[in-house]
């Protein structure tokens, strides 16, 4: 039994999901606005919040970040619309766990949830579960990505793997850990991005009862959890600048100290970081540490967007159908061609993770033995592809909708950066924002 925080101004849907997940043997509270979600979780240490991305006045992310100050253990689930589903990745890069997309099943809910429940967001001991089995791509990019992995797991260097949300950086770590001589050891996972600065110190190097407001008892760090085994940092560019400073000497040092205690204890654990952004301009920019940054970089690993990488797009596909069959008690066997060619054309932000999820839910709408097009997501269906059969195209709209795609395509490209996109495309920054507005295109 899981307690429960459904977060939505939908009273009618969060009375049917608290009903569906009570009958699921759950414990279920419902806020209707962000300020009862606050209260909410004042009160309680929920194991999950469910929450809408819109909310009135406030947004999804508000109650991700009230909900991980609370405890950063709480497992985090956005609902949003297919719209919203750039800003669900930025709540992932947040800390959120994950997002599943409205109109919302209860059964693919529940899913996520038992997925996400056994594993307590972070610090997860290396299991052999399904839940990590290592797909491998056979993109050229992807076969890259295994030889480094097989190069440098059965070595202690330290690795950077870059590389968009979602594209499967942790499931790289792990890996590597999976192929190490430290596979009998812990490997420890922990989100930069959800760890409150004042917090940051204590979970790496643990502290003892008293040491400051707040340790209750003694602790042990991450560090001392992780040792013999994998130490993986996740959106290491996040970590506040003067705990990079820590964290580099006991990586140097192989030793730490418990906060308010003077003993040293040794620790050996490889290190693997991952990141989104660009370390090197971090470091540029003063908000890297710039020793930290030499000390991680022995080796790095580029994983590439999904949208570089078509060729895998198949395997990862069949094989999040089989799981998302076994999770459902589904017998679904394939694509239809149409499928197959809207999930080629489409250019997945979100990447494996998106992917994931779209043919999870798919496979819950879809009544033959095939996905069809009808049971994909509308945003992957191309627009090009759903308007090819209307009379009422003509050169104008036709033109116009092929500049809007590009234009979309490019700012995923480049990463939103603006400068960048008007360059690509040939155009000032000045005409980019006027069609940016007349296409209704959200950067922000
Ligand atoms: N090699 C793989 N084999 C099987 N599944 C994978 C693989 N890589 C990624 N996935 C799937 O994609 C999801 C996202 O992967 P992962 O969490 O590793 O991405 P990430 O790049 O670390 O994301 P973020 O930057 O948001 O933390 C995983 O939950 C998993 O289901």
């Amino acid at each position: 039994m899981a307690k429960i925080l459904v977060v939505d101004d939908d009273s009618t849907f969060c009375l049917m999901l608290k009903t569906f997940l009570v009958r699921n043997g759950h414990k279920v509270t419902e806020a209707f606005s962000f300020d009862d979600a606050r209260q909410a979780i004042q009160a309680t240490t929920f194991d999950v919040v469910l929450t809408d991305f819109r909310l009135p006045e406030k947004s999804g992310m508000d109650v991700l970040a009230e909900a991980k100050r609370k405890n950063r253990d709480t497992i985090v689930i956005v609902m949003t619309g297919y719209g919203d589903i750039r800003m669900a990745v930025k709540a992932i890069k947040q800390g959120a766990y994950d997002y599943v997309t409205k109109p919302v099943n209860p059964e693919e809910i529940l899913a996520t949830i038992n997925n996400a429940l056994p594993v307590s967001v972070g610090k997860t001991p290396e299991t052999d579960t399904d839940a990590f089995t290592f797909i491998e791509g056979k993109s050229r990019y992807s076969q890259e990505v295994m030889r480094y992995i097989n190069i440098v797991a059965p070595t202690n260097l330290s690795v950077i793997i870059q590389g968009d949300s979602g594209t499967g950086k942790e499931f790289v770590a792990r890996q590597i850990h999976r192929a190490s001589k430290r596979n009998s050891k812990p490997f420890v996972a922990i989100d930069c991005g959800a760890l409150p600065r004042e917090l940051a110190a204590s979970e790496f190097f643990g502290h003892i009862k008293g040491s400051f407001t707040g340790a209750i008892a003694d602790k042990i760090g991450q560090f001392e959890v992780a040792n013999g085994g994998t130490l993986f940092l996740d959106e290491i560019g996040n970590l506040p600048y003067d705990v990079q400073v820590n964290l580099l000497r006991a990586i140097q040092e192989r030793k730490i100290k418990r906060i308010g205690s003077s003993k040293e204890i040794p620790v050996d654990v490889r290190i693997i970081v991952a990141t989104n952004e660009d370390l090197l301009e971090m470091v540029n920019r003063g908000t890297f540490r710039e020793d930290l940054y030499h000390r991680l970089n022995e080796f790095t690993i580029r994983v590439a967007p999904l949208a570089e990488r078509k060729d895998d797009l198949m395997v990862y596909a069949q094989w999040f159908l089989n799981n998302a069959n076994r999770e459902m008690g589904k017998n679904i066997h394939d694509f239809t061609p149409e499928a197959i060619d809207a999930m080629l054309q489409y250019s997945w932000p979100g990447n494996l993770r998106e992917l994931k999820n779209a043919i999870r839910r798919a496979v819950l709408l879809e009544q033959s033995s095939s996905i069809t097009v009808e049971s994909l997501p509308t945003e992957i269906v191309s627009p090009s592809q759903k308007s090819s059969s209307t009379k009422t195209d003509n050169l104008k709209n036709t033109k116009e909708k092929a500049e809007q795609e590009l234009i979309i395509a490019t700012l995923e490209k480049v990463k939103y950066n603006k400068t960048k996109a008007a360059k690509l495309l040939n155009i000032d920054r000045k005409t980019l924002y006027n069609k940016l507005k007349q296409y209704g295109i959200d950067t922000d």
